[in-house]
């Protein structure tokens, strides 16, 4: 029996979580602690009493009483703000998933790594702001980081444990997105509703349109640094619109290993579950000559700038993951309120960049969550218009 908490639960990627737990009902397989939300408290309280769990906890205090309603007679504690989610972070658990969005991810999952937990890492941000930090928790506490962004599971799983030092490249894949076969002088006129939709994967709003710009793919070039210790010149992208192939480990002696599936995020979620085992999953069986043909492409990078900035950040390191997270957060903000064009996304990312490099350099510690948040705070000040 395993004991797991889900922070992010009323997500999408929570939410597949939740299902596979579902499915699991009965067989005495889990135990679930404790489940967060932010504002979805119907959805919340909902989860926590089909799963039984021992504590709902919603992002915001102001929502505390609302939870506390829903759960009236179900036997589950109620609780609300950041303290309650460190709180629930630190209680005792086997497995937890990381799957709030956005660098308010990072804390409760630091907490939970300090607790000595399986952390299930989809909150991508966190690495990106502080990768150095929580890799110097797990090793503190023999706490395991598990992949469970789609990319770098797939490498996870392809690299089989093998040493790194005989990986030459890692490749990633991108859909491309929303606008992969736009004209670029529209671009600039894409609206919300029209970034919004993924062509490939069903995500939450601020994943999908950060795979129109590319900016999802830009986080997790630097995803795969912290999480696999690559050189930034061995990871590659590669434009893949049918998301078959989620990621390429090619090897010194001219191998390479694809790892290939259903575009469903329940693979990867369950393949993180199971661990270090396998177990059946709701997932379809891909039917290659039903495809027919895998496509691939180089990625335009006057379409992308992400990707640049991407590596720019990797050279610069110390502070510049956490700045380029937060610029990239408020532009989407921005982006989302209609403030900001698509386009001007990327520059104002670049502009945050060269205003806070100028001011001090990146050189801060990123050892220390105050000073992450320090940085991540007058990132969003600089880059709020
Ligand atoms: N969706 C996907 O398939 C994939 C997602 N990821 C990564 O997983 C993470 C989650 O993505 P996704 O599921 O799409 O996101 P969603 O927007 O669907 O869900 C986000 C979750 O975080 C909660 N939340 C939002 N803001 C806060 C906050 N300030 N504090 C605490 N909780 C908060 C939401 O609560 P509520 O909705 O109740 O307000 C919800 O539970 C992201 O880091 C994303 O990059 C990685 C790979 C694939
Ligand atoms: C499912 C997943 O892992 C997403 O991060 C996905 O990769 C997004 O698709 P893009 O390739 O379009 O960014
Ligand atoms: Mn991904």
């Amino acid at each position: 029996m395993r004991r797991i908490s889900i922070f992010g639960a009323t997500g999408s990627v929570g939410a597949n979580c939740v299902d596979l737990i579902q499915r699991e009902m009965g067989s005495g397989a889990f135990q679930v602690v404790a489940l967060t939300g932010g504002r979805n408290i119907a959805r919340l309280a909902q989860m926590a009493r089909d799963l039984q769990a021992q504590i709902a906890v919603t992002a915001h205090d102001d929502l505390l009483g609302q939870l506390r309603d829903a759960l009236a007679g179900s036997g589950v504690e109620a609780a609300a703000g950041p303290a309650a989610l460190i709180e629930a972070a630190q209680r005792p658990a086997d497995w937890v998933l990381s799957a709030i969005v956005g660098a308010a991810g990072l804390a409760p999952g630091l907490a939970s790594l300090r607790r000595g937990n399986i952390l299930a890492l989809a909150n991508k941000e966190s690495l990106v702001c502080a990768g150095p930090l929580l890799r110097n928790a797990a090793a503190g506490q023999s706490a395991t980081i598990l992949p469970v962004d789609s990319e770098h599971s797939a490498v996870f799983q392809a690299l089989g444990g093998e040493n790194i030092d005989s990986v030459k490249s890692v490749t990633i894949t991108a859909s491309g997105g929303a606008f992969r076969d736009w004209p670029l002088e529209r671009l600039a006129a894409a609206t919300v509703a029209e970034a919004s939709t993924h062509p490939n994967w069903a995500m939450g709003q601020r994943i999908t349109i950060d795979s129109a710009s590319m900016f999802n793919k830009a986080l997790e070039v630097i995803e795969a640094k912290e999480l696999f210790g690559l050189r930034p010149d061995q990871i590659k992208v590669i434009v893949h619109p049918e998301s078959i192939i989620h990621a390429m480990v090619s090897h010194i002696d001219g191998g390479t290993i694809a790892h290939m599936g259903a575009p469903d995020m329940r693979h990867a979620i369950g393949y993180a579950l199971n661990w270090p085992n396998r177990g059946v999953l709701p997932v379809a069986d891909l039917d290659l000559a039903a495809l027919g043909r895998l496509t691939f492409r180089e990625p335009d990078e006057t379409r992308w700038p992400a990707l640049r900035l991407a590596r720019e950040v990797m050279q610069a390191g110390g502070m510049a993951g956490a700045v380029f997270n937060a610029a990239k957060e408020q532009a989407l903000d921005d982006f989302i309120a209609g403030r900001m064009a698509f386009t001007d996304m990327a520059p104002r990312v670049e502009s945050t960049l060269s205003a806070l490099s100028a001011q001090s350099g990146f050189s801060a510690d990123p050892h220390d969550l105050d000073t992450v948040l320090q940085w991540d705070r007058a990132a969003r000040q600089e880059a709020a218009i």
